[in-house]
């Protein structure tokens, strides 16, 4: 499989079963898409604001729900095999995107997997292992977490930094040397993560060295 970044935005995600796996998979498309959840129980639990549809469909319904959803993605997420497969077969027919939340290793055409994600935006880091040890990736992401701290700031750095230097007329080259640097320095990562500096502070301190020495290094 090979991992791609989809934009979902006035998309609909189709999910079906509202336990605890259903509810995070809603909760993590609910950001972007507009999410339907379908399921006979939902207890008290977070969807994200899903919209939730209490019916109990059999294998044979599946269609017309995907039919009447028009989803981009349908989840099957229930703890019956056979509306799980139901679901899957009738959004392969469909050209749908689906994820089995009850299959590990091997998937079919059309099927997708949802990795554990860190999100520091714009930044993010998925992390996958073909659907054989799921508690290894959440314990990588939890890792992955603190390093990545900071990084969506550092980001915005960067983008402006190379704004900046652009209208500057500064030459490709150096403008990669100039980025190239700022990512690489220990002491700015610690001031963006502890808030002591922020990104128009740091585009402005390198903007006024880059200016002062013309691009030399002193
Ligand atoms: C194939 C995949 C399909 C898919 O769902 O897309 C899938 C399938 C299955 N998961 C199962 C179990 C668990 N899943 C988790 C957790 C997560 N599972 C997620 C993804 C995926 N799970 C896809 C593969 C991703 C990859 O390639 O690594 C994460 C990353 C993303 C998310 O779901 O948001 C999220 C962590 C999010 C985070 O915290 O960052 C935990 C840990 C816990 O709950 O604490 C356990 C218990 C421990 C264990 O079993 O490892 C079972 C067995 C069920 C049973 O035995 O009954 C199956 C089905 C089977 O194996 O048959
Ligand atoms: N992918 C993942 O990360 C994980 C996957 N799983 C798998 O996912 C399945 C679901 O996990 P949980 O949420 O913990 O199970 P659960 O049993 O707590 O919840 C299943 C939900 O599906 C609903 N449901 C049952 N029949 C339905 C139907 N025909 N249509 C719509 N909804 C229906 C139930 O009412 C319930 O709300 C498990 O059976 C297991 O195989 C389990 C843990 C993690």
């Amino acid at each position: 499989m090979i991992p791609l970044l989809h934009d979902f935005t006035d998309a609909t995600v189709l999910v079906f079963g509202g336990g605890p796996v259903g509810a995070r998979k809603a909760r993590r498309f609910a950001c972007e898409a507009r999410v339907i959840v379908v399921s006979p129980t939902f207890g008290d639990r977070d969807f994200g604001g899903a919209e939730l549809i209490r019916a109990l469909p059999a294998p044979e319904d599946a269609a017309d729900w995907l039919e009447r959803a028009a989803p981009a993605l349908a989840v099957a997420a229930t703890d019956d095999a056979a509306i799980n497969e139901a679901v899957a077969d009738a959004s392969r027919e469909r050209g749908i995107l689906v994820n089995r939340a009850d299959r590990s290793g091997e998937r079919d055409a059309g099927s997708v997997v949802v990795p554990a994600t860190v999100r520091d935006d714009p930044v993010v880091v998925s992390i996958a292992t073909g659907g054989t040890a799921p508690a290894l990736s959440k314990h990588l992401r939890q890792e992955l977490e603190e390093t990545l701290d900071g990084a969506g700031e550092m980001a915005r750095v960067c983008a402006g930094l190379r704004e900046e230097l652009k209208d500057r007329n500064v030459p490709a080259e150096r403008r990669r040397s100039v980025v190239t640097d700022v990512v690489n320095s220990p002491d700015l990562w610690t001031a963006l993560r502890t808030g002591t500096s922020n990104c128009p502070q740091v585009i402005e301190d390198v903007l006024a060295d880059e200016l002062s020495t013309g691009g030399e290094r002193p």
